[in-house]
């Protein structure tokens, strides 16, 4: 059984229990469950906190993991990154406030850094000659400058409202831009089975939020240059319609560029363009 580790809080919890719910995967049915045995889809769920996931994949008592990049890196465990999974995204900056006189990484020197993240500011400042006192703290990161414990910080920023709401502002470039991943235990082969049907089962959700189905119909002597528009992930399906003049097509198009499609599909000739949602994939 595939053992895998998946957030039990934070705001990677709820994206990671529909990921898997939509990949036919059995959740924990109470808040106190800490760990769900699927026999049948041959998984075993743990439930765990976010910053702990690399710890347990990384010693590879549990499998694979659910976790954020920026989570990995700092835990300093030996990991690895397997594949990304289409939520979670944001980036690690550093933010001092307005007026201060901290405008550049170089003005870091000897001044106190609050993050949650310590390994991963003080590996990014050492890398770089910059000696600075790092102050770990939990949470709410973005009130330690105003109550005068740190000169900056370096947090998660997703909308920027968090630091805006504390009058700080981002500065330098990003120390990283994270997003949601799938962990595995450097003991876990890259090649095993039992991952490899897990990675498929994912890949498959993704595929089916973010690609939809298109039909249409084509005069036959513009078959090629419809499909030059919608190349699809391997070859379009092309049919002979009952008129000999017409092929029908059917095709996968990314969902954001549906609309583009239909428009240049249309002007060079095609018709009775019919978009469906995918339900579930297996590419
Ligand atoms: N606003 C956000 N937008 C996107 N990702 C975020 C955001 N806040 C945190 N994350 C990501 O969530 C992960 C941190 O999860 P964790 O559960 O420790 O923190 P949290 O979501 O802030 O929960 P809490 O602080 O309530 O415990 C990191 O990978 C981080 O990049
Ligand atoms: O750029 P924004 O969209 O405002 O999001 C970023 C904020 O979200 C997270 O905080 P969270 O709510 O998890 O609280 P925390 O700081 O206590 O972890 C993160 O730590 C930032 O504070
Ligand atoms: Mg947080």
């Amino acid at each position: 059984m595939l053992r895998i580790a998946v957030p039990n809080k934070g705001m990677l919890s709820e994206p990671s229990w529909n990921l898997l719910d939509e990949a036919g995967y059995a959740l924990r049915t109470n808040a106190r469950q800490l760990v769900v045995e699927d026999p049948d889809n041959g998984i075993e769920l743990f439930y765990l906190r976010p910053l702990d996931i690399a710890v347990y994949v990384g010693r590879g008592t549990v499998d694979v993991g659910i976790t954020g990049r920026d989570l990995l890196l700092n835990s300093g465990t030996q990991a690895i990154e397997t594949m990304p999974l289409g939520f979670g995204a944001s980036t690690f900056r550093f933010a001092a406030p307005a007026d201060s006189a901290i405008r550049q990484l170089s003005d870091i020197q000897g001044k106190r850094v609050a993050s949650s993240y310590d390994k991963l500011v003080g590996d990014y400042l050492t890398e770089r000659g910059i000696d600075a006192e790092i102050i770990h703290l939990d949470g709410a990161v973005e009130s330690s400058v105003h109550l005068g414990v740190a000169d900056l910080i370096a947090d998660v920023v997703s909308t920027g409202t968090t630091l805006r709401n504390a009058g700080l502002h981002i500065f330098g470039d990003p120390i990283l831009r994270s997003e949601a991943i799938m962990i595995r235990s450097p003991r876990l082969d890259e090649d095993n089975a039992d991952l490899a049907r897990l990675m498929r089962r994912l890949q498959g959700v993704l595929t089916a939020h973010r690609y939809v189905l298109m039909d249409f119909d084509i005069p036959v002597g513009k078959v090629s240059q419809a499909v030059a528009i919608t190349p699809g992930f391997e070859s379009p399906t092309i049919s002979p319609l009952h008129d000999s003049q017409w092929s029908a097509v059917r095709v996968m198009v990314p969902k954001k560029q549906v609309n583009k499609l239909m428009d240049d599909l249309y002007e060079i000739g095609a018709r009775a363009i019919i978009v469906t949602a995918l339900q579930a994939s297996r590419m």
